[in-house]
């Protein structure tokens, strides 16, 4: 397995940049997912790093071998890389075992390797049963799983993934992340997982690039982009809660820094000296009768175990969870604590057009 690094990469389609200037390094064995609305680049990253396009400007290294840029460009065949797409591409015509074997027979592996590698690669992904079926005779999971093995057994160096649950029912969407998982988690392989569901991108990846408009927003852990979004494209764009712009008092407490938010002084974290605004998450609101806050309950939605909220609150629209049910156009008191600040004067006009295009 190998690392892949992105270095200053751009592409211009007809003059209109699909992507600007990339840069990011992905560790060998890293499970990394792309994340953004439709159109902001992400299979255009996919389909640079396979070798189906060429860049406009900038490298790409796999492995610490320039794969594309300065001068140089290797062709996908011998890029290495396993490539499975939300249309599985099985040939029709080939049982299961022929089409798991195929890549070993381009690269001509003498048969009775090429026999044992199937298998192992078919036991890994719960298919050693279906070997003798034909692609038509497989349900739309048993398919992508066929196109997982495909890429299992040539040993490539990185395995790209566009989508590849966007085609199977909600609950099938559900176990083959599993398969996901566990199959990074026996491989080791670095892989590159395009989606636009935020969900899938959070539970499978160990980071996850947040784009749009062809660029990276940030890049981080999960759980670092829920609870320290660097912009108000990423705070809107991932996980619930409000983003809100802020002003800060002048003060600073030990805990952090203290900001004006919906007319109330609440200490915020920051990494920015002078932010402009809050991601408020539905954790960091807690409903109280005397707080000086007011905000009126426009929505109510149980989720099992507890009530999802929304709050009109200075004309801002925040989500709150509550224990008990409320009623709609009921005034509750709202305490803010534990808010994450960053500095985006211009960022609520690129959320508010990238949510419009999505
Ligand atoms: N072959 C092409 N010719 C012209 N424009 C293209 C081409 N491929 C992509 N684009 C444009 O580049 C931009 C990025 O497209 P890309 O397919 O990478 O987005 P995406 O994030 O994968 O979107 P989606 O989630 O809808 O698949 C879009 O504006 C798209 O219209």
């Amino acid at each position: 397995m190998a690392e892949l690094t992105f270095s200053d990469l751009s592409k211009t389609f007809g003059g209109a940049p699909a992507l600007d200037a990339i840069n990011a390094q992905i560790a060998s064995g890293e499970f990394v997912a792309l994340l953004g609305p439709s159109g902001c680049g992400k299979t255009t990253l996919l389909r640079l790093t396979a070798g189906f396009e060429h860049p406009s400007a900038g490298k790409i290294r796999i492995g610490g071998e320039t794969v594309a840029g300065g001068g140089r460009f290797v062709s996908p065949e011998d890029r290495e890389i396993g490539i499975v797409f939300q249309s599985y591409a099985l040939w029709p015509h080939k049982s299961v075992f022929d089409n798991v074997a195929y890549p070993l027979e381009v690269r001509r592996i003498p048969r009775a390797a090429r026999q044992a590698r199937v298998a192992e690669a078919l036991s890994l992904t719960g298919l050693g049963a279906f070997a003798n079926r034909m692609p038509s005779q497989l349900s739309g999971g048993q398919r992508q799983r066929v196109a997982l093995a495909r890429c299992l057994v040539f040993e490539p160096r990185a395995v790209l993934l566009d989508e590849p649950l966007a085609n199977l029912d909600l609950s099938l969407r559900a176990s083959m992340q599993d398969v996901f998982r566990l199959f990074h988690r026996r491989t080791g392989a670095t892989m590159l997982y395009v989606t636009h569901d935020q969900s899938e991108a959070l539970a499978l990846a160990d980071r996850v690039a947040v784009m749009n408009a062809g660029k990276i927003r940030q890049f981080a852990a999960p759980e670092i982009l829920y609870r320290e979004p660097a912009d108000c494209f990423v705070a809107g764009f991932v996980g619930d809660g409000a983003v809100v712009s802020a002003r800060i008092t002048g003060r600073a407490d030990h805990a952090g820094l203290v900001l004006n938010v919906l007319g109330q002084d609440v200490v915020s974290r920051s990494a920015a000296p002078e932010p402009s605004h809050v991601s408020i998450r539905p954790e960091s609101i807690t409903l109280a009768d005397d707080a000086p806050l007011r905000a009126r309950v426009t929505s109510c939605t149980y989720l099992g175990g507890r009530f999802r909220l929304e709050l009109d609150a200075a004309s801002e629209t925040l989500v709150a969870f509550s224990r008990q049910r409320a009623a709609i156009g009921e005034t509750v008191g709202v305490r803010l604590h534990d808010l994450w600040a960053f500095r985006d004067p211009e960022g609520e006009v690129v959320l508010q057009k990238a949510l419009a295009d999505a």
